[in-house]
């Protein structure tokens, strides 16, 4: 089975919570629902490497969304730290360049050489944040060309420098998968069903909308965490995917 095929229209759950407590508690209403819970900064930040891997002894998928950016030699370092907590997926920004997602995936594979139980984790880069929009990349940071051609370029680099995917808005699904390939993995945040409060967002789709554009993963945080019944909430999300299946 290709990586294409063994990750498609997969749901991730993110979990941005202020302490671990909090982040049971959703798992506990969770329990059973398919799905990889993401561990972003907020959380890692406050319950640590130790929670990663409690989430891991209780079966659990997880993608550590830290986005590692720094020199080369650095990241390289994080990246080896990470693989040895066994996670599925973690990411770097793929604006630090070709050779710091090189030194990423050299971090990985010291990992594994030493210690031959690790499995190797699937590592993406992060293109542009789907809060950014067209007036933020050529305004405020003075970025020229479109958002689609900036997404474009940081999945290009990401793929010369051997990782496996890109996180990106759905909106670029099809463009990122036409330049690099099926196979290229997208990890798609920016997700609001019909209704939804679209909050700091910007580039959004629906669960429906965002399967049918061919995206490996979806992420969702609020709609789920902030919904007076999650469990619902996601229950829903994934009966919205299915439709697309
Ligand atoms: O471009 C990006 C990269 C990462 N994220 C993360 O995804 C979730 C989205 O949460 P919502 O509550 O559904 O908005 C969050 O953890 C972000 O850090 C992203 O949104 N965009």
């Amino acid at each position: 089975m290709s990586l294409f095929e063994q990750t498609a229209g997969k749901l991730m759950v993110a979990l941005d919570y202020p302490s671990a407590e909090q982040a049971r508690q959703l798992i506990e209403r969770l329990e059973g629902i398919p799905c990889y819970m993401k561990v972003g900064m907020q959380l890692f930040y406050s319950a640590g490497p130790d929670f990663v891997k409690e989430l891991k002894s209780r079966g659990y998928s997880v993608f550590l969304d830290l986005k590692m950016h720094d020199i080369p030699n650095t990241v390289k370092g994080g990246a080896h730290s990470i693989t040895r907590l066994g996670v599925d997926m973690f990411n770097v920004h793929a604006a630090g360049g070709k050779k710091m997602m090189v030194a990423a995936k050299e971090g990985v594979l010291d990992a594994l050489q030493e210690d031959s139980s690790l499995t190797m984790p699937i590592v993406i880069g992060v293109t542009q944040l789907t809060s950014t929009n067209q007036e933020t990349l050529n305004e405020e940071i003075g970025i020229p060309g479109t958002v689609e051609q900036a997404v474009l370029s940081y999945a290009s680099v990401t793929k010369e420098a051997g990782l496996d995917g890109v996180v990106a808005s759905p909106l670029e699904v099809q463009a990122i998968k036409g330049r690099c390939g099926q196979n290229f993995v997208t990890v798609t945040p920016g997700i609001r069903p019909a209704g939804s409060e679209k909050g700091d967002q910007s580039r959004t789709l629906t669960p429906e909308e965002a399967i049918r554009q061919g995206t490996n993963y979806i992420v969702v945080g609020r709609p789920i965490t902030a919904a007076p019944d999650p469990r619902s909430a996601a229950e829903q999300i994934i009966e919205e995917m299915k439709k697309a299946w």
